[in-house]
């Protein structure tokens, strides 16, 4: 079984964005493919990438990025059976209003939302390590890291603190 992410952005611009899901990604050793498409501007063709996934014997989950006005990821999960995560780019114009598109959603529309980058690609990995053993293995050592790295830092400050304990 080959599960996979599938990214798909609103724009070329957003390639960057999707190049820090995709270290993640690269991390947990899990396959993706990057996809550029709108639902606002190419909504046939968006449509039509969609159909060609919904055959697929193996499991896939979309993270979809769409800065500004996100209709990108709500159209996707309204077309397709695999989940979908929107994990839209931040941008401070306009006070950060953008987030909204991606956080008010008609009903039986379900893309959670992700703001950062790693989140989005561990969502991802967790949903799809519930079928694949072998995932959830690296998705467990690579979340290990974390504990590891806060028990340093508290040896670290405790040593420096003068604590008696
Ligand atoms: N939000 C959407 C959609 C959509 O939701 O269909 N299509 C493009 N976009 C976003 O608009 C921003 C500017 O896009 P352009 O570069 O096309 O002007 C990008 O962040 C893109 O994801």
């Amino acid at each position: 079984m080959a599960a996979k992410v599938v990214i798909i952005m609103g724009s070329k611009g957003d390639r960057g964005h999707a190049e820090s899901i995709v270290k993640t990604l690269q991390e947990l050793n899990l396959p993706y493919e990057l996809r550029v498409c709108s639902a606002h501007k190419a909504t046939r063709r968006l449509l039509e990438i969609l159909e060609s996934y919904e055959g697929s014997s193996d499991p896939i989950v979309y993270i979809t990025i769409a800065g500004r006005s996100n209709a990108l990821s709500a159209v996707v999960d309204a077309n397709t059976r695999f989940p979908v995560i929107a994990c839209p780019p931040y941008s401070d114009r306009f006070a950060g209003m953008d987030v909204l598109s991606s956080l008010r959603l008609p009903s039986g529309i379900a893309s959670p939302t992700i703001l950062e980058p790693d989140g989005a690609a561990l969502l991802a990995a967790k949903m799809l390590a519930l079928f694949d053993q072998e995932l959830a293995q690296r998705l467990a050592s690579y979340r290990e890291r974390f504990a590891a790295e806060l028990e340093r830092a508290d040896a670290e400050v405790r040593g420096h603190g003068g604590a008696s304990a």
